[in-house]
């Protein structure tokens, strides 16, 4: 289902931003994009901050903006949150006098039961009687994601809202976003370069360049695509879903059993039946043209060849079809050659290395 329709013409002294773009009612769907891309620019045009020359914005059965019939409603008539990439928040005013600043407008009698739900969600409960100088960096976000919510949006939109903070504090906000996304069924528009945070956060991924909408798709599906500069860099990766099956204690091993196979990674124990979102680096996919032996520590899975790309680099971008997933591997590109790959062959991917997203 389609939430949004946005289609954008904004010319400005010396960019031009031309989108035309759907995204799905569910889940987090994030742009990302070089710097300078427009990637601002375009969640800014969602707001209503913008006024480009040609706007058509339409949320669910909301008809925010058409310029051929002149209709534009301002950024405050738009039921949304915004969070941006510095926290903002007025530092002579408590945690609590700035959430309920955002709050005015909103008289709603469950908008209390809502606001207790977001501050158990963010885990800023116990920090309410603060200044936000006595804050750290991660607080203080997750303080601006609160005064965000506290109005009751059905669209947040967020740009970069971990850029000014450290890998610790990053870490640290990450699963509180993908929890508010479920536990309050809120679709998520969210900006951001990093490819930690697309491959943690995104079920639908943008992908921008010089104005422009240059793909999109359901994450896994952009993130394979060869073609694209993604899959191109040296931090390729594919991104699968995988069960819980057991766990070996004696060597610390979870067995994760996905469409394609079984996968065992070192790990602490988590329970059987979990879904877990993996994240596999192409680095770490290495193949061979003979099926694994017996009793081989971590077995190889039969796999498919798809298609490749060499790149510049030395180095070649193979897609595999594993099960029902698509998996990317990097290789040099003499170690290609030498293994004289042909399309639809079958060959065995080892997977040396995932990390658990969540
Ligand atoms: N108000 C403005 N007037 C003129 N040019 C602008 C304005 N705002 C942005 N731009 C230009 O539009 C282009 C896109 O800007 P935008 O901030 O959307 O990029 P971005 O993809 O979000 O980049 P970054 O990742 O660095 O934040 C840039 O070249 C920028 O200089």
């Amino acid at each position: 289902m389609v939430m949004l329709t946005a289609h954008f013409q904004l010319k400005l002294e010396a960019f031009e931003l031309q989108v035309q773009l759907q995204l799905p009612a569910t889940g987090i769907s994030v742009i990302t994009g070089a710097s300078g891309a427009g990637k601002s620019l375009l969640l800014r045009c969602i707001a209503g901050l913008e006024s480009p020359q040609i706007g058509y914005c339409q949320f669910k059965d909301e008809l925010w903006q058409d310029s051929s019939r002149r209709l534009f409603l301002a950024v405050y008539q738009r039921p949304l949150g915004y969070v941006f990439q510095e926290a903002c928040l007025f530092p002579h005013l408590t945690v609590q006098q700035n959430i309920a600043y955002g709050r005015k407008r909103v008289a709603l009698p469950q908008a209390q039961a809502h606001l207790e739900l977001v501050l158990a969600l963010l885990n800023i409960k116990h920090l309410l009687h603060r200044k936000p100088a006595k804050l750290s960096g991660g607080e203080k976000q997750r303080v601006a994601i609160a005064r965000a919510l506290a109005v009751n949006p059905k669209l947040l939109l967020m740009d970069e809202p971990l850029a000014s903070l450290d890998q610790a504090h990053k870490h640290e906000i990450l699963p509180y976003l993908r929890r508010l996304q479920q536990e309050l069924a809120l679709p998520i528009v969210y900006v951001t370069h990093s490819p930690r945070e697309i491959t943690q956060l995104a079920d639908y991924l943008v992908l921008m360049e010089a104005g422009k909408v240059l793909a999109s798709g359901a994450l896994q599906a952009v993130l394979t695509r060869l073609d694209l500069p993604l899959a191109q860099s040296q931090r390729a990766s594919s991104v699968i879903q995988a069960e819980v099956l057991a766990y070996d204690a004696e060597f610390e091993l979870l067995q994760l059993k996905f469409s394609g196979g079984i996968l065992s990674l070192p790990h602490t124990e988590l329970a059987k039946g979990n879904l877990l979102r993996l994240r596999i680096y192409a680095r770490d996919v290495s193949l061979s043209l003979q099926p694994p032996r017996l009793l081989e520590a971590s077995p190889s899975l039969p796999a498919q060849v798809l298609a490749w790309v060499d790149h510049s680099s030395g180095y070649t971008t193979l897609s595999l079809q594993v099960g029902h997933e698509q998996l990317l591997a990097q290789l040099t590109r003499k170690a290609a050659t030498l293994l004289g790959l042909k399309l639809g062959q079958t060959v065995y991917a080892e997977i040396k290395n995932a990390a658990i997203l969540s």
